[in-house]
């Protein structure tokens, strides 16, 4: 996962009438995450889908070395697939050879179609295929919503990996996560 950067310069944001945020810059080299935290509502989803290529921003520019990987609250997994042949539906397209489906705690629910997977069982799936996609750019938006205690030091060592193996990782949280480098921006510092 060689060259995995992501930059943003001077980003603005405004949905419907309202600014969100203004002046936002940052930089991550191979490596790096940033958490990015804030109040329900002040734009983290929104940054999130700046940096994703899916709106444009008011103002500004991001500069993606590598594809970007976004985890959100829509899986994108056939809720009426058992797990395993959801997930093997992405390893066709992503071909992977193995996933950490023990780490994830999924081994046992391979059988279980995902519309009856919990809360958090979903997002640990959505996890999973996240991994599978082998990206260099980590975009999470809210990952520990509905997670236990141990899936989120799960989902920490998961990114604390991707930055080892030189990818770059930006996680929306307004929950204390554990990045490597602890590196933080609170989006209220940008508010208009
Ligand atoms: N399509 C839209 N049109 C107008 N306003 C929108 C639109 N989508 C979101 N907003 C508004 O933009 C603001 C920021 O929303 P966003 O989802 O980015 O916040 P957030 O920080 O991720 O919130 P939360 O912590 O609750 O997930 C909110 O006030 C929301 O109502």
């Amino acid at each position: 996962m060689q060259g995995a950067s992501l930059k943003a310069t001077d980003l603005a944001c405004q949905r419907g009438e309202r600014l969100l945020f203004r002046g936002l810059s940052f930089a991550l080299a191979p490596g790096e995450a940033i958490q990015v935290a804030g109040a329900n509502g002040i734009g983290k989803s929104s940054l999130i889908r700046i940096i994703a290529g899916l709106l444009r921003p008011l103002a500004g520019t991001v500069e993606c070395g590598g594809t970007p990987a976004l985890l959100d609250e829509r899986p994108a997994l056939d809720p009426h697939l058992p797990l395993g042949n959801a997930l093997a539906f992405w390893q066709r397209i992503d071909g992977w050879d193995d996933l950490p489906l023990g780490l994830l705690g999924l081994k046992n629910l391979l059988d279980v179609p995902v519309r009856y997977l919990s809360t958090g069982q979903k997002k640990r799936a959505a996890l999973a295929r996240m991994v599978g996609q082998s990206a260099p750019v980590w975009l999470l938006d809210e990952p520990l919503n509905g997670l236990d205690r141990a899936a989120v030091a799960m989902v920490e060592t998961l990114v604390a990996q991707h930055c080892d193996s030189g990818g770059v990782a930006l996680v929306a949280s307004h929950q204390p996560i554990a990045l490597p480098g602890d590196h933080r921006i609170d989006l209220a510092e940008f508010t208009a």
